[in-house]
């Protein structure tokens, strides 16, 4: 029997996911800048504001075939409101996915198709189901990095547009220490 070397390492809580098959995706304050309310002119847009790890080693037309995530988020604000990311619909609405709490503290933004919006908090540990309907982003409330893990299809895909057209109504800002939802 021959036995290998995994084809990639996730290091839960000290580290990232390396290996073959890992895409990686850096996300800027430029990328996003247009997303915040209160973003200043003398914001630096270099800031590394989260990055994204995947394992993608199944055939990605394949369905049923599953992808392994991570996001590491910084907790950075601007104009006082919390780091969040793009956030998503997926394109194949029958896809589901899960969310895991590695490290820190933030929330998960869901909004359904009716514009219902509520969060849930995540930190280590902490599971969250994703239905395929549901937009979701999530929001690094702390004052250290947020981890999170993610288990989605291949075939899940990312709808971005939807959520353009129907922003989330809620914005998490940090205003003393204290975490304020308008
Ligand atoms: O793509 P965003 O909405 O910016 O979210 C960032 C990332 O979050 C998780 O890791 C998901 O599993 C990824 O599919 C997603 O890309």
């Amino acid at each position: 029997m021959k036995i290998m070397e995994p084809n990639a390492v996730h290091d839960f809580y000290g580290g990232v996911i390396t290996g073959t098959a890992v895409k990686t995706g850096v996300k800027r304050l430029r990328d996003m800048i247009g997303a915040y309310k209160e973003a200043g002119e003398a914001e630096d847009l270099d800031r590394v504001m989260y990055e994204v790890y995947s394992f993608e080693n199944g055939d990605p037309a394949q369905a049923g075939n599953l992808n392994w995530g991570l996001t590491v988020m910084y907790p950075e604000l601007v104009g006082g409101e919390c780091n969040f990311t793009r956030g998503h619909v997926h394109a194949d609405q029958s896809c589901a996915e899960i969310y895991f709490g590695l490290d820190g503290q933030g929330l998960l933004l869901f909004m359904d198709q009716d514009g219902g919006t509520w969060a849930e908090k995540v930190r280590r540990g902490s599971l969250h189901y994703i239905d395929g309907r549901w937009a979701h982003r999530l929001v690094n409330t702390g004052d250290g990095v947020l981890k999170v893990g993610a288990c989605w299809p291949v075939t899940a895909g990312h709808d971005y547009q939807w959520v353009e057209d129907h922003p989330f109504p809620v914005r998490v800002f940090k205003k003393n220490g204290e975490i304020i939802c308008i």
